[in-house]
C-alpha cells in the first residue's frame, strides 16, 4: 500500500462528527474508508450506533475526554495498516479519525506528521471542523477546545443549519460565522445541509501544512510536537493550554478540567415515556448550557423491542431516533452525560424524583 491519506473529523460535543461520519459510510464512492473513532473511558455508545457494512472497517478506541492519546492512536493506526496488509481486514483508500468532542486535535495531528512509523504509511491530509451553527458562538467563546479544533480546521463545516431562521444579525448562525471568521478566516466554509455540499470535498484536502494556519495554531503545534519528542505524553501529564485553562491529571480518561465530569446512568428496566421526557426538560430547564452532551439509547416501557435513542447538546434535545432494533444484546437503557460542573447524583435524583430507579451508574467525577 501507499501513504494512506488521513482526515482528521474534529469539533466540539455534539456538533455533527458521527453524523457527517455515517454519510460517509454510506456513500458507495468512500466504501473504501476505514474509520477510526476516539470514544472517552468507558461510557460510551457510538460503536453500537455507527452502522457500516462488514466490509468497512471501523474501529473503536477508547482514550481521554480531552486528548486522543498518542500511543493509542498510534497503534491502532498500525495495527489496521499491517492487519489490511495481510489480509486480516479489506484495504483501504483513506482513513477518517474521529476525535471526541473535548478533544485538543494538536496531539494527534503531532503524532500524525512526526512518528517515524506512521509517516511511513499515513499522511495527514487535512483536518475538517465541524461547527455547531445553533450552539457555535457561545461554544467558541466559552469553551477553548471548541475554538482549538475551529482554528486548526482546513475545512469548516457548519451543522444544523436546517434549525436556524434566517440570516439576520442577530441570528446565531451568523454569530457563529463572525466568531469563526476572527478564528480562521482561511479555512474554506461549507453548509452541510446545503445541496451542493458534497462530501468529495472533504476528501480532495492533500497535505496539512501548518504554516497556513495562524500564529496561535503553529505555536501550539510547536509546543505539542516538542512534548511528543520529550515523552510519549500520557500516564502523567501535564497541559497548558492557555489562558487560564491549565490541567494536569492522571490517566483517568473520564475527567478533562475541574468542571467537566463524564458519567453514565443506567436503568436496568424499561421507563415509561412520560417521566422520562419530563426529566429531560427539567435538566434542560434548570441546567441549561451546563448540560454538555447528553446522548443515550432507551428502552421505553410503551415500546420495548424499538429502542430510541436521545441526543442532548446544551440546551436542545434532537429529535429522538428510533432504531428498527436493538445493536446488540444489552437492552438496558444507557445514558452517557458529559456536563460542566453537574454532578452525577444530581442527575440521577432527577429521575428519582419522576419515579424513575437509576440502576447503576459509573462515574469517574
Ligand atoms: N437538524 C440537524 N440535526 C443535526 C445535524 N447534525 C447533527 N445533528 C443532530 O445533532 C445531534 C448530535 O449529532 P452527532 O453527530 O451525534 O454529534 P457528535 O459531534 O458526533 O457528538 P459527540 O458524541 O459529542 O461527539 C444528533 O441528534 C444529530 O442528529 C444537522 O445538520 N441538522
Amino acid at each position: 500500500m501507499s501513504t494512506i491519506p488521513v482526515t482528521l473529523l474534529t469539533g466540539f460535543l455534539g456538533a455533527g462528527k458521527s453524523t457527517l461520519l455515517k454519510r460517509i459510510l454510506r456513500d458507495p464512492r468512500f466504501s473504501d474508508t476505514a474509520v477510526v473513532v476516539n470514544e472517552f473511558g468507558e461510557v460510551g455508545l457510538d460503536g453500537a450506533l455507527i452502522s457500516h457494512s462488514p466490509d468497512q472497517t471501523v474501529e473503536m478506541t477508547s482514550g481521554c475526554l480531552c486528548c486522543t492519546v498518542r500511543g493509542d492512536i498510534r497503534d491502532t493506526l498500525l495495527r489496521l495498516h499491517a492487519d489490511a496488509e495481510s489480509g486480516r481486514l479489506p484495504t483501504f483508500e483513506r482513513l477518517v479519525i474521529e476525535t471526541t468532542g473535548l478533544a485538543d486535535p494538536a496531539p494527534v495531528i503531532a503524532t500524525l506528521m512526526q512518528d517515524p512509523r506512521l509517516v511511513r504509511r499515513y499522511a495527514l491530509a487535512g483536518v475538517v471542523t465541524l461547527v455547531d451553527s445553533l450552539a457555535g458562538a457561545d461554544t467558541l467563546s466559552r469553551h477553548e477546545e471548541a475554538a482549538k479544533q475551529a482554528a486548526v480546521a482546513d475545512l469548516l463545516v457548519l451543522s444544523k443549519t436546517d434549525m436556524v431562521a434566517d440570516a439576520h444579525s442577530e441570528d446565531p448562525r451568523h454569530q457563529t460565522c463572525k466568531a469563526l471568521e476572527r478564528l480562521n478566516p482561511v479555512a474554506r466554509r461549507f453548509d452541510a445541509q446545503a445541496l451542493e455540499f458534497d462530501l468529495k470535498e472533504l476528501f480532495e484536502l492533500q497535505a496539512f501544512d501548518p504554516s497556513a494556519h495562524s500564529l496561535d495554531v503553529q505555536a501550539w503545534l510547536a509546543a505539542e510536537a516538542y512534548e511528543g519528542a520529550e515523552a510519549d505524553h500520557h500516564d502523567q501529564h501535564h497541559h497548558d493550554h492557555g489562558a487560564g485553562h491549565d490541567h494536569q491529571h492522571s490517566h483517568d480518561v473520564n475527567r478533562h478540567s475541574l468542571s467537566i465530569r463524564a458519567f453514565c446512568v443506567t436503568f436496568e428496566d424499561a421507563v415509561a415515556t412520560d417521566p422520562f421526557t419530563r426529566t429531560l426538560e427539567t435538566m434542560i430547564a434548570r441546567m441549561g448550557p451546563a448540560l454538555l452532551r447528553v446522548k443515550g439509547i432507551v428502552q421505553l416501557a410503551e415500546k420495548p423491542h424499538t429502542p430510541v435513542v436521545f441526543h442532548g447538546v446544551q440546551h436542545v434535545f434532537h429529535d429522538p431516533l428510533i432504531l428498527p432494533d436493538w445493536p446488540d444484546a444489552d437492552h438496558r437503557t444507557k445514558l452517557v452525560f458529559v456536563t460542566d460542573g453537574v454532578e452525577h447524583p444530581e442527575i440521577e435524583g432527577l429521575f428519582r424524583e419522576a419515579g424513575l430507579s437509576p440502576a447503576r451508574a459509573f462515574a469517574r467525577a
